[in-house]
């Protein structure tokens, strides 16, 4: 399902993977003011980030099918979401970023709001664990990008690439996307609509958020 979708959608799925914000660090000519912005904003957005991976934990935890895997594999994505605000934490005051000074800019703030949209009990499963794939698909497919063979991706940020660009962390995007399509299988056409309407959403504002950062380098 999740493969069809991203044929169907490969411009704006394109345009989240390989934004220019992300080829400039692949290419080295980043402007590293864009990537402090990005840095003390993507902090922000993680501590969102976690309520959300925790609803879905809750939801998968409803689910009446045996999703005990499930919940596994939600639960070890908010392992690592605790060591990346550790990392944030650690990373910040080599930028001379100050976390108390960060104020949300209005595309962080309408992300996070869909975000807590999506933490709704209303919000089925499958929408809900598609939209988690996709969030965190993005960022493995564009850090991934700036460790090829060939990137001259500047050595201070290696570190960065490397914490979303790793095999790890690919295994856990594929172990998220066959729990999608394993729950979207079985689902209505009401519920596959929403689904795709909810990745359409997430590919929207992560472009807005990689946009939000090179305007404000
Ligand atoms: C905006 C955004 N999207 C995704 C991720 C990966 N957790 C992130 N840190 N920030």
């Amino acid at each position: 399902m999740i493969d069809t979708w991203l044929r169907k959608h490969s411009l704006i799925h394109t345009g989240a993977t390989r934004h220019p914000f992300i080829l400039g660090i692949r290419d080295g000519t980043v402007d590293l003011s864009a990537y402090k912005t990005w840095l003390g904003q993507d902090y922000l957005f993680v501590r969102a980030f976690i309520p959300f991976v925790a609803s879905i934990l809750i939801k998968a935890w409803k689910e009446s099918d045996d999703s005990s895997t499930d919940m596994e594999v939600i639960l070890s994505g908010m392992a690592s979401l605790n060591e990346e605000i550790s990392w944030f934490k650690s990373e910040t005051p080599k930028w001379g970023v100050q976390l108390s000074d960060i104020v949300p800019q209005k595309s962080n703030q309408d992300y996070c709001r869909f975000l807590e949209n999506l933490m709704s009990p209303d919000v089925e499963y499958p929408v809900a664990i598609t939209a988690l794939w996709a969030i965190e698909a993005v960022y493995q497919a564009s850090f991934a990008l700036c460790l090829e063979d060939g990137a001259k991706t500047p050595a201070e940020l290696r570190q960065t690439c490397q914490r979303w660009g790793n095999d790890g962390f690919r295994q856990y995007c594929n172990s998220l996307q066959q729990i999608a399509n394993r729950h979207l299988q079985k689902a209505s056409n009401d519920l596959l609509t929403k689904a795709e309407v909810a990745l359409l959403r997430v590919l929207e504002h992560e472009v807005e958020f990689w946009n939000m950062s090179r305007a404000e380098g």
